[in-house]
């Protein structure tokens, strides 16, 4: 189904001229002031639904920003391509292919078109694949070459072929079924694999290739390598099926790599790489926390997909996330955005929202092709608490950038140690506090007053203790890490962007950019190794290829 996204300038839209006005209204606007002016305002600005408790009462709005907001999104086409999105049609234009990481979650007996084919029962049918795997390595039944049960099964794949499926697997340790480890090997630096093969034992352990394309270098260099270290552990070519399979749209490569056709599982290429986990691309999840808890983890998202077709845009999560990104990106200039989960088992969502966000939105033309004349996806970037608060948080308390920042904090933790997790949401509670109330010249002087220094010092020192506050942040609380709860918490944030996309009229689908360092890579590696010895298209790097010619060993 062709899909004809808007051609308007977004920048001349009734509500976007509004919202500039705004954004002068708001000029002196005060979140201190806001909070006590209203009382309802916590309520005004939160919202609960699909397991995910979202705070948005710090951020630099009122009723009236949020209502602009939402007409922008009612004016940019939102609701039609809401529907784009999930009806199949081409949302990813320059590749002309729908986007359908949606269906993925979809129940058996909901209809999805591609190219007038019903996508759900060969999606169905992967699940019901991935599930028999599971099971025969979870009961022992795949068998390595000497027999023995599987014991560790390594992910072998980069980009969204890794960052989705380690997160969640990472995540959900709690459901973890005893007996299978996964592992995760994606860089083609040596050390990685040779610090993972250290760890393993050929008889036990089943790789899975898994690559949308099997084109990618860094992945298939990897698994040469694994197949290489299984033969030379003792493995036969024979018995190479027991310890390969793969994931992929291509299955005619992965054949070819040496893997046979029944250990294949489908990908397709109306599913992007970075919204691949729920496909079999999720296959080491489903190895690590069982097929139930895998599709406990599709159900959370659907119910986020269900919410996003179907709430109001005043009470939508996703829709709200997202303009609250363009009101700072495109309104205040900022042009990062930090995710802190406060929360061990969430380590690395910052790392997947990075490519999600970042490789959707990360781009300078809009669908048509015509230059975006506005700011797109800013820096997405952050870490773990508290760690970060002993590292990086100096610079949003008091730096000269201005970078909203979401939070994202269970109420219980699995592993209880003393009081150590009150202590943990306290202290993301008191950093958005922080960052909203900061520290007034008149406070900084009473407190070094109280504190007994003499005048002068006081002077000294009040400047450097200010901290400007008013500083924006949403916070999302769950309950606890759970398959649903974490699906629902993903898929938000899939749908913050796509919504950011048509704001901003781009294609959150491709990702030409990535392409070229790749293609150039060829050639810089073909002048490093001296099959080809013209020089480089810059002195640069020319002189770096020859500073590795003369300095390599090894
Ligand atoms: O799954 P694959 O085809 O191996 O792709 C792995 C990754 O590499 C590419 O270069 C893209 O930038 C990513 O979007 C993709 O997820």
């Amino acid at each position: 189904m062709p899909y004809t996204p808007s051609s308007q300038d977004v920048t001349q839209l009734p509500s976007w001229q509004a919202l500039r006005e705004q954004r002068q209204t708001l000029e002196g606007f005060s979140l201190r002031q806001a909070f006590t002016d209203d009382p309802q305002r916590f309520a005004r600005f939160s919202l609960d639904d699909c397991g995910l408790f979202l705070d948005y009462s710090k951020n630099l709005i009122d009723v009236r920003t949020r209502s602009l907001l939402v007409e922008l999104a009612r004016e940019a086409g939102l609701a039609e391509a809401i529907a784009a999105l999930f009806d199949g049609a081409q949302v990813n234009a320059s590749e002309r292919r729908p986007a359908l990481h949606t269906a993925l979650r979809r129940p058996l007996g909901e209809r999805v078109l591609v190219d007038g084919v019903d996508v759900m029962p060969q999606v169905h049918r992967a699940l019901q694949r991935m599930s028999e795997l599971v099971g025969r390595v979870h009961h022992g039944l795949w068998r390595g070459y000497s027999d023995k049960p599987i014991t560790d099964v390594v992910n072998i794949g980069i980009g969204g072929s890794f960052l989705g499926p380690q997160l969640v697997s990472e995540a959900l340790l709690p459901f973890a079924q005893r007996g299978v480890r996964c592992h995760y090997l994606a860089n083609i630096d040596g050390s990685s694999f040779q610090e993972l093969a250290a760890k393993l034992c050929a008889e036990t352990t089943l790789f899975i290739v898994s690559s949308k394309t099997f084109g990618t270098l860094e992945t298939l260099k990897n698994a040469q390598a694994a197949r290489g270290w299984y033969l030379a552990q003792g493995g036969s070519e024979e018995e190479l099926h027991r310890h390969f399979m793969a994931v992929s749209s291509n299955v005619e490569a992965a054949c070819a790599f040496g893997i046979r056709e029944e250990n294949i599982l489908p990908m397709w290429d109306w599913v992007g790489g970075r919204y691949s986990l729920w496909s079999a691309i999720g296959l080491p999840i489903a190895m690590s926390i069982g097929i139930s808890n895998f599709k406990e983890l599709l159900t959370g998202a659907y119910r986020m997909d269900r919410h996003f077709q179907q709430a109001p845009f005043e009470r939508n999560m996703p829709l709200l996330l997202a303009m609250l990104g363009v009101w700072y990106g495109n309104f205040w200039g900022a042009q990062s955005h930090a995710i802190l989960p406060y929360d061990h088992y969430l380590r690395n969502i910052t790392k997947h929202l990075q490519q999600l966000d970042m490789e959707s939105n990360g781009k300078r033309v809009r669908q048509d092709g015509s230059a975006l004349q506005i700011a797109s996806g800013p820096v997405i970037w952050g870490g773990v608490g508290c760690n970060g608060q002993h590292a990086y948080h100096q610079l949003l308390h008091q730096g000269t950038l201005l970078i909203p920042a979401d939070f994202i904090v269970p109420v219980s933790s699995y592993n209880p140690v003393a009081d150590h997790h009150q202590w943990l949401f306290a202290n993301c509670l008191s950093q958005s506090q922080a960052l909203m109330l900061g520290k007034s010249h008149a406070e900084a002087e009473a407190e070094l007053r109280a504190q007994g220094l003499s005048e002068a010092e006081v002077q000294r020192l009040a400047p450097h203790k200010v901290v400007p506050g008013n500083r924006p942040s949403n916070t999302l609380v769950l309950e606890r890490v759970s398959p649903g709860r974490l699906g629902a918490l993903i898929a938000l944030y899939e749908h913050k962007v796509f919504v950011q996309s048509v704001i901003w009229g781009i294609n959150a689908f491709d990702q030409w950019g990535v392409e070229l360092g790749k293609e150039l890579g060829k050639g810089v590696y073909s002048r490093m190794v001296g099959s080809d010895l013209s020089g480089a298209e810059d002195a640069s790097t020319q002189g770096l290829i020859d500073f590795f010619r003369s300095h390599h060993r090894g």
